[in-house]
């Protein structure tokens, strides 16, 4: 294969083209989210239920259960869990968390730890409390005193900092808050809102746990978009994201049943979205409820105005002005009266699935009319199929979604050649390479699901990937999805980035979206184009004046060489080559984390050159201009 380069680019790069799809699919809450106890305020739960005692459990004879205490912690915090001393019990006697699938415990680390609590009944107790970071059989690794007293009836909080001893490698390690059996025979003490924080990316308050944070980080995603995907639209009416829910002190927070099968605290919420950006650099795609469910219900038409004046107050948290907007009053005195960097609004999620194009018509109107002519200065994306329906007022913006195998990816990197450029624009908002078997996409593993990504499915990304860095004059953004899972508890395999409670894996996809995302260019520039079904695909961008950068994709089983020329003069004739490569089902997991990893070496450049792209690769070739 033979490729000439034009001298001229075709148009500009968005610096937008490479970023992240979020939402909590067991990604959050015990993911990226720092909080490291599970069901720590009995949010959504029903009292005396075993459900309602997830994660807890008793210790050394204490009788535990969670009530809907007479005396609430708050209107969003019902429910407490109440310890009752046995008399007769001597030892540290009380209540222990397992987290989510285990807890780290870092020597390294100072943990911040905290809850309420109050007696329901006023009493002469007085004594210490000791918060632990125990091993699984009750050896301490780290500990802190408080002192309680029986006089406390109304709810008050305690904080205490826990440096442990040791760093055990085991991860089954528990959260502990005890009292001596003795002095506290017979005590009866309800407890609300624990927590327990490991130090945080960027030292945030109510922060991102670090090393998931750094690696989504590491591949420089230019925007998030968030909270969802299926997670924002709610199995239910009521159960939607409602933003309002997720600001604001943690007591005021009542969390969830999300789409995935489990409760959202929501201390991810949206304040604590928006700073991750700002701490990341990227741009939020932050979408708005659109009157659909997931339970196939749809506002009807004449009862929508409510839910548009929540999605206006959701965008004036974020751009509106303190002095005139109470919403953006409150982003203010949580300590960010300037508005946020904010473009790109999305109406919705797939907006295409289930009864959603039955009324996506009215809701885009009406939300789209009002929103735009509210925020004219922002962009909204419609999540329907595009044109199908036709929705009024046209949408300026597209979210495309596709879930398929390696070889749909090879084969489909010129989707967005054949579309019209008409001024609309697009953006690739999910797209993963997840299952073998083209009969049966969303299947079991044993029926071609993947369960983390191969070299095999990265590729055929890569190749896919390739199309929309040509087709950028009308791709604004691609992301691939989901992010990020909790390989203990997943709802959907395979994904970017996977963890456990002590680890981070990254995926050979994962490494796609780095090289692309380190190796973006300003400007496109057009060269002879792939064949569509072939097995060899390139781009080829322009960064700044004094570099080319060109991608190079083999699909194919065996080795491929490729010739190009190029129209510059002063190439330098020592270029560097990134090469992703390996066997095609290998995959990092936390069995092999690193099997796949990119590796770099120099390679003889010119103003013509051959470069050999090995079987299932993916290599970055950068040269310089003199
Ligand atoms: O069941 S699906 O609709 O395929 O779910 C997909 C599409 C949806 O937007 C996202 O939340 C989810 C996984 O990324």
């Amino acid at each position: 294969t033979t490729v000439t380069v034009s001298s001229t680019a075709s148009h500009p790069i968005p610096t937008t083209l490479w970023g992240q799809m979020f939402e909590d699919i067991s990604s959050g809450d015990g993911g990226l989210y720092g909080e490291l106890l599970q069901n720590r305020a009995f949010q959504q739960v029903t009292p005396g239920t075993s459900a309602a005692l997830n994660a807890w459990q008793a210790v050394n004879r204490a009788s535990v259960s969670v009530v809907a205490d007479s005396v609430k912690l708050s209107n969003a915090l019902p429910n407490a869990l109440r310890v009752q001393i046995p008399t007769g019990v001597s030892g540290q006697t009380g209540v222990a968390n397992t987290g989510y699938f285990g807890i780290r415990v870092n020597s390294a680390w100072t943990y911040t730890a905290s809850f309420f609590y109050r007696f329901p009944t006023a009493s002469s107790f007085r004594g210490n409390a000791v918060i632990s970071l125990q091993t699984s059989s009750s050896q301490v690794l780290g500990s802190a005193t408080v002192a309680l007293s029986g006089a406390q009836t109304s709810w008050t909080q305690v904080t205490a900092k826990i440096t442990p001893t040791s760093s055990p490698s085991a991860t089954d390690n528990l959260f502990v808050v005890s009292v001596d059996g003795a002095a506290a025979s017979g005590q009866t003490i309800n407890f609300g809102l624990f927590s327990l924080f490991p130090p945080t990316f960027k030292n945030r308050a109510n922060g991102m746990r670090m090393d998931v944070a750094e690696a989504l980080a590491e591949m420089q995603p230019s925007f998030f978009r968030f909270p969802g995907g299926n997670n924002l639209e709610g199995n239910s009416l009521p159960s939607r994201w409602q933003w309002n829910n997720t600001v604001g002190p943690l007591t005021q927070r009542p969390g969830r049943a999300g789409t995935w099968g489990y409760i959202n605290t929501d201390g991810l919420g949206l304040y604590e979205y928006l700073l991750w950006c700002e701490d990341v650099g990227m741009e939020p795609i932050m979408a708005v409820w659109d009157g659909f469910d997931l339970g196939g219900s749809s506002v009807a038409e004449a009862n929508l105005q409510p839910y548009i004046q929540q999605a206006i107050d959701q965008i004036n948290f974020v751009i509106g002005n303190p002095t005139t907007s109470a919403p953006a009053a409150m982003r203010s005195s949580l300590g960010h009266p300037a508005p946020f960097k904010l473009t790109h609004v999305e109406i919705g999620n797939e907006d295409f699935i289930g009864n959603a194009p039955s009324t996506i018509a009215y809701r885009w109107n009406h939300f789209a009319s009002t929103l735009r002519s509210t925020f004219p200065q922002l962009r909204f994306l419609a999540t329907s199929n595009v044109n199908s329906p036709r929705l009024t007022p046209q949408p300026q913006e597209w979210d495309l979604h596709v879930y398929q195998t390696p070889t749909w990816f090879a084969q489909n990197s010129f989707m967005y050649d054949d579309f019209a450029r008409d001024g609309t624009l697009y953006f690739e908002g999910e797209y993963a390479a997840i299952s073998t078997n083209p009969n049966d996409i969303f299947g079991s593993p044993s029926d071609g699901r993947l369960t983390f990504p191969t070299v095999q499915s990265a590729v055929g990304e890569a190749a896919f990937m390739t199309g929309l860095e040509r087709n950028s004059d009308i791709v604004f953004a691609a992301s691939y999805a989901p992010l990020l899972n909790h390989v203990a508890n997943s709802q959907w395999t395979p994904n970017l980035v996977s963890f456990d409670s002590a680890n981070v894996y990254r995926s050979t996809s994962f490494y796609v979206q780095k090289l692309f995302s380190l190796n973006r260019g300003d400007q496109y520039i057009p060269s002879t184009l792939p064949s569509r079904t072939g097995t060899l695909f390139w781009s080829v961008v322009s960064k700044q004046t004094n570099t080319i950068i060109i991608k190079v994709v083999n699909v194919a089983t065996s080795a491929q060489t490729i010739a190009f020329n190029l129209p510059f003069s002063g190439i330098s004739t020592t270029g560097t080559a990134q090469v992703l490569t390996g066997a095609a089902t290998a995959s990092n997991s936390p069995t092999t984390p690193n099997a796949v990893a990119p590796a770099s070496h120099s390679i003889p450049v010119g103003k013509t050159f051959s470069y050999s792209a090995p079987a299932n690769s993916l290599s970055v070739l950068t040269l310089g201009i003199n």
